[in-house]
């Protein structure tokens, strides 16, 4: 597996006040699409490209567009799905599989709840997105059973990494590439991410519990 820290300023200074302890609903859904988009412009930076001949409004001309596997984004839920926006705001017209998992909070083990695939994995790059990957079980869980799927163009997309689960997932799929916005110290007694960003389904969902 390939990790690569996307550094640009605006995820610097949105990652900042992503993790301000008194950030709103509102503010972290926005924060967290915004990003989103940000890791999204950079997966798509090696997408091949084919020239082709269009009409201009002055005549004809050579243009690009992007060719090869089409993609499907693939949110884990629940967090995944307060990155979705982010992602279709620059690809509006990607496919989506959806794929449940929530981790046993005792065990810190993947459990897998829902699960619907586009039907044409073996063409298509799939772009998981999940705020956190932090132990990896979600993430390794929802690799599996993209490639039993016949999918072979895999990238994930986070906006916190833990350097365990970072080992984890290269030690397990050297082809796999994931993009975050910020790999963190470690991980706490209860898998949690440190400093990472608490719990964000809770926070994308605002079912937080005071
Ligand atoms: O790397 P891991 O140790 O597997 O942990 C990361 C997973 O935990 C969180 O989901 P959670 O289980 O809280 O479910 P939720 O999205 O429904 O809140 C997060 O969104 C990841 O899916
Ligand atoms: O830090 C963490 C780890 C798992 N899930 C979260 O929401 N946060
Ligand atoms: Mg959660």
């Amino acid at each position: 597996m390939t990790v690569q820290l996307v550094e640009h300023p605006l995820i610097a200074h949105k990652m900042s006040l992503l993790r301000h302890s008194d950030i709103s609903t509102r503010e972290f859904r926005q924060l967290s699409n915004e990003i989103s988009s940000l890791l999204t412009y950079q997966a798509c930076q090696d997408l091949p490209l084919e020239t082709f001949e269009y009409q201009g409004w002055n005549g004809p001309m050579t243009g690009q567009r992007i060719s090869g596997k089409k993609l499907t984004v693939v949110p884990i839920l629940r967090a995944g799905i307060g990155m979705l926006d982010g992602v279709l705001e620059l690809i509006p017209s990607a496919k989506i599989s959806v794929v449940g998992i929530y981790r046993n909070e005792e065990t810190l083990e993947p459990v897998s709840y829902f699960e619907k695939l586009v039907p044409d994995l073996a063409m298509r790059t799939a772009f998981i997105i999940d705020p956190m990957l932090a132990t990896a079980g979600s993430l390794i869980a929802t690799i599996d059973l993209l490639k039993q799927a016949g999918c072979t163009s895999i990238k994930a997309l986070v906006l916190v990494a833990a350097p365990e689960g970072i080992k984890k997932v290269s030690q397990a799929y050297p082809d796999v590439t994931v993009l975050t916005a910020a790999i963190d110290s470690h991980l706490n007694e209860q898998g949690y991410i440190i400093p990472g960003l608490g719990d964000a389904g809770d926070k994308i969902f605002g079912t937080k519990h005071l």
